[in-house]
């Protein structure tokens, strides 16, 4: 882990039509650090994904990827970033084992073919190796992806929603398998999900999105006290209740 700071987003806007989609924005993470971005549907969490990954055109604001600035430098930052997500769709024509070497190739790994089989061990998905792609359920589609997402040991890894087609066995083994490389590797997180139980175990920090505004940024447990809740579930609850009546909270330790 170094002191480069992973991502730094400062007055984000995006305006689709009618929509203001996001609302001035502000959200950092740390190299290494884990931040669950969470919030309702329509909050304005993939849009603010989008925008960091390039994905969106922003109509304002600044966004640092890995020390660089993504409006002069976006394609070296993104190459040591990686995304997932469970909308994406996966070749039918290509087995699991091609399809990653391929992505292993292209990230310029030494020996590819190996690279693939152990972003595969990984996550105890061996056994997909052989699959094509056409004959993989979403689930496991979702699960190549996140492979596909992490073989190069990305330092910024962000993941949309990525368990949310999962059972829970495999859930458990995809969380596992990210903890585990966060922690070895050093690898800084921000993950979007409607699954508390899921945040309060991938990350250590909180960020709460509502209209296309951080409500509350902050560890969990702060966040819990101040609030008076007891659960991640208690908060979003009490949050969402509060915004929905204009009272928005501002409970947030500093990003
Ligand atoms: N391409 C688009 N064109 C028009 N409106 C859009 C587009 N993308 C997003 N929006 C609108 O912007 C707002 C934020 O959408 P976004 O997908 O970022 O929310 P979200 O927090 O990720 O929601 P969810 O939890 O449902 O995935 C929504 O009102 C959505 O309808």
């Amino acid at each position: 882990m170094t002191d480069e700071m992973a991502l730094r987003v400062r007055g984000l806007r995006k305006r689709f039509r009618q929509v203001t989609a996001v609302d001035g924005v502000d959200l950092s993470v740390a190299a290494g650090e884990r931040v669950a971005l969470v919030g309702p549907n329509g909050a304005g969490k993939t849009t603010t994904l989008m925008s960091c990954l390039g994905a969106v055109a922003p109509d304002a604001g600044t966004i640092e990827l890995l020390g660089q600035h993504t409006r002069r430098a976006r394609r070296a930052a993104l190459a040591r970033v990686g995304f997932a997500s469970g909308y994406l769709p996966l070749p039918p024509h290509l087995r699991v084992l091609e399809f990653l070497t391929l992505y292993a190739r292209l990230y310029g790994a030494a020996n590819p073919g190996e690279q693939a089989r152990a972003g595969l061990r990984q996550f105890d998905m061996d056994g997909l190796a052989d699959r094509w792609g056409s004959d993989l359920s979403s689930g496991q589609r979702t699960v190549i992806g996140v492979v596909k997402a992490t073989m190069h040991a990305p330092a910024l890894l962000v993941l949309d929603e990525p368990t949310a087609s999962l059972d829970p066995d495999v859930a458990l083994r995809v969380r596992t398998g990210l903890l585990g490389m966060c922690r070895e590797q050093g690898t800084a997180l921000l993950i979007t999900s409607h699954n508390m139980v899921e945040v309060e175990r991938m990350a250590q920090r909180v960020i709460f999105l509502a209209a296309g505004r951080v409500l509350v940024d902050g560890p969990l447990a702060a966040i819990a006290a101040q609030l008076g809740q007891s659960s991640l579930e208690d908060v979003y609850l009490r949050l969402q209740e509060a915004n929905a009546g204009g009272k928005a909270t501002n409970a947030g330790a500093a990003s």
